[in-house]
């Protein structure tokens, strides 16, 4: 079987972040400026309770300047807060989308040079969640715990240096019996938390896998039956989102140690300070700021780990995002070489098997001169699509060479492979949107003026006409409001605009009317002068009229 690396519904996250790294550098400028204004915020919010502790201390002084000095700090510091949290913010969420947007599209890039095998080996499901969701949750991640994580440790640690200033022996029975035991609940969450979200994450892509077959089998479903079987396979994968979400949850709660050691520490300190203000040790206005900023304290802990929590979800689908990205990266792999004008198509000791030791295609030779016209026959499952995706580069083979004009088709670049040979499926790709649109996805660009040009070198001007808004009249979702016929037309239309050396067509076996076939064959003739035609043929005329035949039976030539 040909080697193409699969995904893993699981991978590793290990050096992830590092990973990421990349693609947060060419934003670092705008991240640092906005983590700037975080630190600034979050020094605001812990220089509060000292100068809260220095107002209580003159009101008990009675030095009214010292409560004035502390109340105009007061509101000073909230409005600081308030207008900084608020700048920075803003800056993260603009950045953040802009590294989405930028992944979102390498993503799109990737998958659409991946090889055919790659894409059909997965669930469209499961692409789509990386491609998707999974980078969404990163956006939320540098607009919302990027932050958050940053100003967490600034403010774990002015408050530190906070509660150190005002009175060491409570600052180290704070260190000494509080955050030791706050590091043990944390590290009761992180033990269990890799697994727990990994396979939440694996649970949710097998759920919207499940979920897109059943909506794209929707017609096949409604006329062949088997809904109560497809909705059971997919109760199965939601029962597992919810039994793995269940875990997750369960996971998360054991952070909720936090708020417990919080209460407690506060009731500590209360019976400690006031023990030490009797005997005057300390004054009362560093037992309120031993308790507010001790609370500052806990609330940053548990801030940490309900980010460590987010983290862990980042990571996870970080981690799944990087493994699409190094299956699909291909492109250090393609060819370079530039696709001669006209060339002979020739295989050789073709070898071909899509599961390990079942070969499709056995030691298939053919020899396509330069302007031959050849079909492709035989039974069902004989393997003629197999040989045409191998003939036009969309499959690797196994073994043996598939070479136009002379060079290797690996060894073309993907858009000269694209140029020079066109396969018209039976099934041709559409998008929502007008015939225009679709014309317009022919790897050449095409503008208005081309696509009449081409519609007339074939001799469809009249079926353009007859359409109701001619090429902008829609085609609805997946191209439905046109028939298996006319979807192939425009499969010929977007062939001839890339004007290919060798075009490949998968004649349609639904039924076609007369009138569309007739059309087709018309398009097709005149598409195929000077140029090298091969047809996967299922139509005894169109048998008929082919010069030459490889007959394919049982995954070898008869
Ligand atoms: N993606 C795939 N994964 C596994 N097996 C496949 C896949 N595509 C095709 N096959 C198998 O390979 C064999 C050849 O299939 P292929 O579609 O090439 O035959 P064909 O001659 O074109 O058939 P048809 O005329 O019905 O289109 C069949 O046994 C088919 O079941």
């Amino acid at each position: 079987m040909a080697e193409v690396r699969l995904l893993s519904e699981e991978p590793p996250t290990k050096g992830v972040y590092g990973r990421f790294g990349p693609h947060l550098r060419p934003h670092r400028t705008r991240i640092l400026l906005a983590l700037l204004t975080t630190a600034l915020s979050t020094a605001a919010v812990v220089a509060i309770a000292p100068v809260i502790g220095q107002a209580v201390d003159s009101v008990l002084a009675g030095d009214r300047d010292g409560l004035w000095f502390a109340v105009i700090a007061l509101v000073v510091l909230t409005l600081a807060r308030f207008v900084l949290l608020a700048a920075a913010e803003l800056q993260l969420t603009k950045v953040g989308e802009d590294i989405v947007r930028g992944l979102r599209e390498l993503v799109v890039r990737r998958l659409s040079s991946a090889p055919l095998r790659f894409i059909e080996a997965h669930r469209t499901g499961d692409l789509l969640r990386r491609g998707t969701g999974e980078i969404a949750d990163l956006a939320q991640f540098v607009r919302a715990s990027l932050p958050d994580l940053l100003g967490v440790g600034i403010a774990l640690t002015l408050t530190v240096v906070v509660l150190a200033v005002h009175s060491l022996l409570l600052t180290g029975i704070v260190l000494v019996v509080f955050v030791p035991a706050a590091i043990l609940v944390l590290r009761w969450f992180d033990r269990d938390a890799d697994d727990a979200y990994g396979a939440q994450a694996a649970a949710d892509a097998t759920m919207t896998a499940h979920f897109t077959e059943l909506v794209t089998a929707r017609e096949a479903l409604r006329v062949n039956g088997g809904v109560a079987a497809r909705l059971l396979r997919f109760r199965g994968a939601n029962d597992q989102v919810l039994s793995t979400a269940g875990r997750t949850v369960a996971v998360r709660n054991r952070l909720e140690g936090m708020t417990l050691l919080e209460g407690l520490s506060t009731a500590v300190l209360l019976v400690l300070g006031v023990w030490l203000v009797s005997v005057d040790a300390i004054t009362v206005g560093t037992v309120v700021v031993f308790v507010l900023a001790t609370r500052n304290l806990f609330e940053g802990m548990l801030g940490l780990s309900e980010l460590l929590a987010e983290l862990q979800m980042v990571r996870t689908g970080l981690a799944r995002l990087h493994d699409l990205l190094d299956a699909t990266d291909t492109e250090a792999g393609s060819g370079k070489a530039a696709a001669p004008a006209r060339g002979e198509l020739t295989a050789t000791g073709l070898e071909y098997s899509y599961v390990d030791g079942v070969a499709v295609l056995r030691d298939i030779s053919v020899d396509l001169p330069v302007g031959s016209r050849t079909g492709l026959v035989g039974h069902t499952g004989s393997g003629k699509t197999t040989l045409a995706k191998i003939l036009s580069g969309l499959y690797r083979p196994d073994r043996g060479t598939v070479r136009f004009g002379g060079v290797d088709l690996h060894e073309l670049a993907e858009s000269e492979l694209r140029r020079a040979i066109v396969l018209v499926p039976q099934r041709v790709h559409m998008v929502e949107g007008s015939v225009a649109d679709n014309l317009a996805l022919a790897p050449t660009e095409p503008d208005r003026a081309a696509m009449d040009r081409a519609v007339a070198d074939l001799g469809l001007t009249g079926w353009v006409a007859g359409l109701p808004e001619g090429l902008d009249s829609p085609v609805g979702a997946r191209g439905d409001r046109l028939s298996a016929g006319e979807q192939q037309i425009i499969g010929l239309i977007r062939a001839a605009l890339v004007d290919p050396a060798v075009l490949i067509l998968d004649e349609a076996t639904a039924d076609i009317d007369p009138e569309t076939s007739e059309r087709l064959e018309g398009a097709v003739e005149r598409l195929r002068s000077g140029r090298t035609l091969i047809v996967i043929a299922h139509r005894e005329a169109t048998i008929a009229r082919l010069p030459q035949l490889v007959r394919l039976s049982g995954g070898s030539v008869s």
